[in-house]
């Protein structure tokens, strides 16, 4: 069931040969640089490569329901080189992956079984990086060194007779850089991403199914668990959601990192936060006074200014809203720091009591006509005035049923990270 990462090795071994482009015909793809071509074996092509002076051929064959890569070589040659030259596929694949520093999007298609496997790929060219998130940076530090020591500690997880994969848990409201997040973590490990959409698994072991045909070296995403798992509106069972954690099943692979996000832990059944389906809890807080100075400086290019003190009492009264929100006000006023700096101010102030709707208002940004903004701001013309945004009293109106409270905790299992640091190798 699982993919035969021989077929996967072998095709990219092939296509990287410049035999294939003396062949005949051969099929073309644009690359993901600008004006790159790439040339992918095309079925009955044959491709001929030479290794310790033989000749071998290979040619591809695509059935219905699955493909397969054909070798021949000539019987006086194949008891010298067949094993050292699967060898040589096998160290050359690791090369051109090493050139391709590519991070894959996997995101699992709808049942088709004509095609083969379930998950369809993509350049993953998201521009986030564990740097252009902003977040408190000792708690920064403290996540980059944990995935820095899981990747250095293969043999420590053997010796415990672990899989060596492990868990995060990214919560927080709505807009405050956990998929940003994400994306930074599977660059920051060089991962390709599988992110699982729950709505279009079908059952429990259609889930398993997936998670066998992930490769290693890969981040897995279930994003809004909370959600899928209130609203049921997942084929997917709890004790489904269980076993794929940490089941038997999520020991058919290794060097994984499993990632969850979640609005809220509170009304999340305990068992699925234990340590093993969760190794590391890490909270988005709402934008405080030093986020907002991150995102002043990558926005606005602004290291102070006039009315951060003023910014930093508004902060102080308890008022806050996401960092979606300052970032989409900044960008909309970039033009104009000032005027960027004082929308922040009026959108602080409409939201001064402390407490806010965590609906999924930054998404909705786009969305409103209000005008609100134009008089505060007294800058009619703008985009950010006239699309931007609602205030966040017609934001609670929409969407405020839910609210909470924006504690401030550092809120990392750091106690489990660093124990387990202090064990680990270098
Ligand atoms: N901490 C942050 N630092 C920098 N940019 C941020 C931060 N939080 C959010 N943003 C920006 O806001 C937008 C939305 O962020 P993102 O999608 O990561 O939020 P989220 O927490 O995943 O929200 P949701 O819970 O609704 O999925 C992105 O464009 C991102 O760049
Ligand atoms: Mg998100």
């Amino acid at each position: 069931m699982q993919e035969n990462q021989l077929y996967r090795r072998v095709f990219a071994y092939l296509n990287s040969l410049s035999s294939i482009e003396d062949s005949d015909f051969a099929n073309l793809f644009s690359g993901n640089k600008s004006n790159e071509i790439n040339l992918f074996i095309d079925p009955n092509q044959i491709v001929v490569d030479t290794f310790l002076s033989a000749r071998v051929y290979w040619s591809c064959e695509r059935g219905s329901r699955s493909r397969a890569l054909v070798l021949k070589i000539r019987r006086s040659d194949k008891r010298k080189i067949l094993r050292p030259y699967l060898q040589h596929v096998h160290a050359m694949f690791d090369e051109i992956e090493q050139r391709r520093k590519e991070v894959k999007l996997y995101i699992n298609a709808g049942d088709e079984p004509e095609r083969n496997g379930r998950w369809r790929s993509i350049p993953f060219t998201h521009p986030s990086t564990i740097e252009t998130v902003a977040m408190d940076s000792d708690l920064k530090n403290k996540i980059k060194s944990d995935l820095e020591s899981f990747l250095k500690s293969k043999q420590y997880y053997h010796r415990l007779g672990r899989v060596w994969k492990r868990s995060y848990l990214l919560y927080g409201p709505s807009g405050t850089g956990k998929s940003s997040f994400i994306a930074g973590m599977a660059k920051f490990l060089c991962y390709d991403v599988y992110d699982i959409d729950l709505s279009k698994v079908i059952n429990d072991s259609d889930l398993k199914m997936l998670l066998l045909q992930t490769t290693n070296k890969s981040m897995i995403v279930i994003e809004d668990l909370d959600r899928y798992l209130a609203e049921k509106s997942t084929a997917v069972s709890l004790s489904g959601i269980l076993n794929f954690m940490d089941g038997i099943i999520s020991c058919c692979g290794e060097e994984r990192v499993m990632v969850f996000t979640m609005n809220g832990k509170d009304r999340i059944d305990p068992t699925v936060l234990r340590p093993g389906r969760i190794d590391v809890h890490i909270y988005f807080p709402l934008c405080d006074f030093s986020a907002f100075k991150t995102l002043a400086n990558s926005h606005l290019g602004l290291k102070e200014h006039k009315l951060f003190s003023q910014i930093e009492e508004v902060f102080q009264t308890g008022s806050s809203l996401s960092p979606a929100e300052i970032g989409e006000i900044m960008i909309s006023n970039r033009t104009s720091p000032s005027r960027a700096l004082k929308c922040v101010i009026s959108a602080l102030q409409t939201n001064g009591d402390g407490s806010r709707g965590m609906g999924r208002v930054g998404q909705r940004l786009g969305e409103s006509t209000s005008g609100r903004f134009v008089e505060e701001c007294g800058e009619p013309g703008s985009i950010f005035c006239r699309e931007g945004v609602h205030t966040m009293k017609e934001f609670r109106k929409l969407y405020g049923l839910l609210r909470m409270r924006s504690g401030r905790k550092d809120s990392m299992d750091l106690d489990s990270v660093e124990k387990e640091n202090s064990k680990q190798e270098t």
